[in-house]
């Protein structure tokens, strides 16, 4: 997920971050919908989950206990209660800041159709543009930092520019504040 070598990121509610791991691996658990289930996979603790095997004819008569399920360990689960701002926290949060310092990272995700693929990464996808940007307004010298604007569609496009550029030439942009329209297709 990520390249690193920075160390800097303080642990996220005790899990380490994408900043002292060059690769982290988090699962996303989302809600069943009211025509699936019953619920077949289990979240156990913040960094396991439990897939429960497929027949009861499989429970071990003498221990009480289904012999086959099966236990994952991940660098963080999240449950189907968590939040777009959680996942963003852990997984987002530091990749930009390490941007910021020149530092390249990568988020994707995977899973099968119907999983939450897109909708984690819009929610992480909106977040990261207003940390990125807000961190640019915030520093010493906002025109140090090249903004790269795409456009990708019937014709993809792109320029290279700066923050100032932005706002001066497109003031009417207002969509995040910035100037930046991020189009999906
Ligand atoms: N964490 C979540 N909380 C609530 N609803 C969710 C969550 N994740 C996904 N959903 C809902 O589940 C449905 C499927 O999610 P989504 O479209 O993101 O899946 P996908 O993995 O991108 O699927 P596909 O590969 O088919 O495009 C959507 O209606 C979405 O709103």
């Amino acid at each position: 997920m990520t390249q690193s070598t920075s160390s800097n990121e303080k642990l996220h509610n005790g899990v380490r971050t994408v900043s002292e791991e060059k690769l982290m691996v988090v699962v996303r658990v989302r809600p069943l919908r009211n025509d699936e289930g019953p619920r077949i996979v289990h979240v156990v603790s913040d960094k396991m989950l439990v897939l429960e095997e497929e027949a009861d004819s499989r429970r071990d008569v003498l221990r009480q206990r289904r012999v086959n399920d099966k236990h994952y360990i991940y660098d963080k689960v999240f449950g189907e209660e968590s939040t777009q701002e959680e996942v963003y926290a852990t997984v987002c949060s530091p990749l930009v800041a390490d941007a910021l310092r020149g530092i390249a990272g990568a988020v994707f995700a995977y899973g099968a159709t119907g999983a939450g693929k897109t909708h984690t990464m819009t929610g992480l996808m909106a977040r990261a543009l207003s940390h990125l940007f807000e961190s640019i307004a915030d520093s010493d010298d906002p025109d140090a930092y090249e903004v790269m604007r795409y456009w990708r569609g019937r014709s993809t496009w792109c320029q290279h520019t700066t923050y100032n550029d932005i706002n001066a030439t497109h003031p009417h942009h207002t969509h995040n504040g910035y100037g930046i329209d991020l189009i999906m297709d």
